[in-house]
């Protein structure tokens, strides 16, 4: 499958202030998106993430490394590149103000060399809860309202690839779960879409790749469904019946987390692999502790994230 974004060995260093030191924002990253996929790009609170996309946009140049867009080199043939993607950036700093959403949405796909009939763009604004903003200037539109605009914009320009950084902030309920379906309709329309975001429930919903950034470093990068599976093998939930010697065991056994009432203590164990289980519970056995149940537990997305970011 081609690769339609090829990130490699990025590094991006900024400057610290008053200080000779540099902030690490990207720590030789490294992944590829194919074409057609939705690939979420996954972290904490400045693990990278929007450094990340602004280094495929052009719009930052890395220490080191290079980005590719459909084979295209981002720093060697920008224009080439560049006219391949379109973006919704945080902020949305890619909207002019003081033009009219039309406005915008006409401007933006002109630059690409793409002209938007009327009716084509207000079809795209529909589909957004949008036609009877058309033409009112962005800057009096509400935050989630602009972030409909610069979504809008992202989709006049019509290119094959998508980079989406946090779609759905701003956006009320209804519109973040109206976004999943037009996210969907675009991947069946064969676009190839980027996207940051900290709303797992638009990752379980959509994404068909995840990565994993923390720290400027991509610490897992998978199928969605590969990982939901191979969490789902190794979670599970242990009611032990416990006096108060046995909790002090637990403890001593590196167990330091479980919900208890009274004698029965609930443990949620994440074994690195199945057969983990039986030593697992060899160990409890012969430490006295008496096992009452043990059930696989359904893990859903928050816990996957967490357990690659925590400290
Ligand atoms: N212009 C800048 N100057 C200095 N440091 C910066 C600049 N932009 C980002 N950083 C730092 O780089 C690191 C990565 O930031 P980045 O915005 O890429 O993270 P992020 O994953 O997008 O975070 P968030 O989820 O909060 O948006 C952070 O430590 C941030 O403080």
């Amino acid at each position: 499958m081609m690769r339609m974004i090829e990130v490699m060995d990025l590094v991006k260093l900024y400057p610290k202030r008053n200080s000779k030191e540099k902030i690490v924002a990207v720590d030789h990253a490294s992944f590829n998106v194919k074409n057609g996929e939705i690939f979420a790009l996954l972290g904490p609170n400045g693990a990278g993430k929007t450094t990340t996309i602004k280094s495929i946009c052009g719009l930052i140049i890395p220490d080191s490394g290079e980005v590719r867009i459909k084979g295209f080199s981002v720093l060697k043939e920008r224009s080439k590149a560049l006219s391949q993607i379109s973006a919704v950036l945080e902020g949305n700093r890619n909207l002019y103000w003081r033009m009219s959403v039309l406005e915008n949405m006409r401007y933006f796909a002109g630059i690409r060399g793409k002209k938007l009939n009327k009716s084509h763009a207000l079809e795209i604004l529909e589909s957004l809860g949008l036609k009877d903003k058309a033409n009112q200037l962005v800057h009096s539109l509400s935050r989630g309202m602009q972030q409909k605009a610069a979504i809008a914009v992202c989709l006049a320009c019509d290119t094959d690839v998508l980079l989406l950084d946090e779609p759905t902030l701003g956006l009320d309920v209804h519109s973040a779960v109206e976004f999943r379906s037009i996210l969907k309709s675009l991947k069946e329309k064969g676009k190839t879409i980027l996207l940051s975001t900290h709303d797992m429930n638009l990752v379980e919903a959509v994404a068909d790749r995840i990565a994993i950034m923390n720290k400027g470093r991509i610490v897992v990068c998978e199928k969605k469904q590969r990982l939901i599976d191979v969490f789902t093998a190794r979670a599970y939930k242990l009611r032990l019946v416990c006096d108060e010697e046995s909790k002090k065991r637990l403890k001593e056994l590196g167990f330091n987390g479980w919900n208890e009432d009274g004698n029965l203590v609930e443990l949620q164990v994440n074994l690195t692999s199945s057969q983990k289980l039986y030593e697992l519970i060899d160990t409890l056995r012969s430490n006295n502790i008496e096992i009452e149940s043990i059930e696989k537990e359904m893990v859903n997305f928050e816990k996957i994230f967490i357990s690659y970011t925590r400290e």
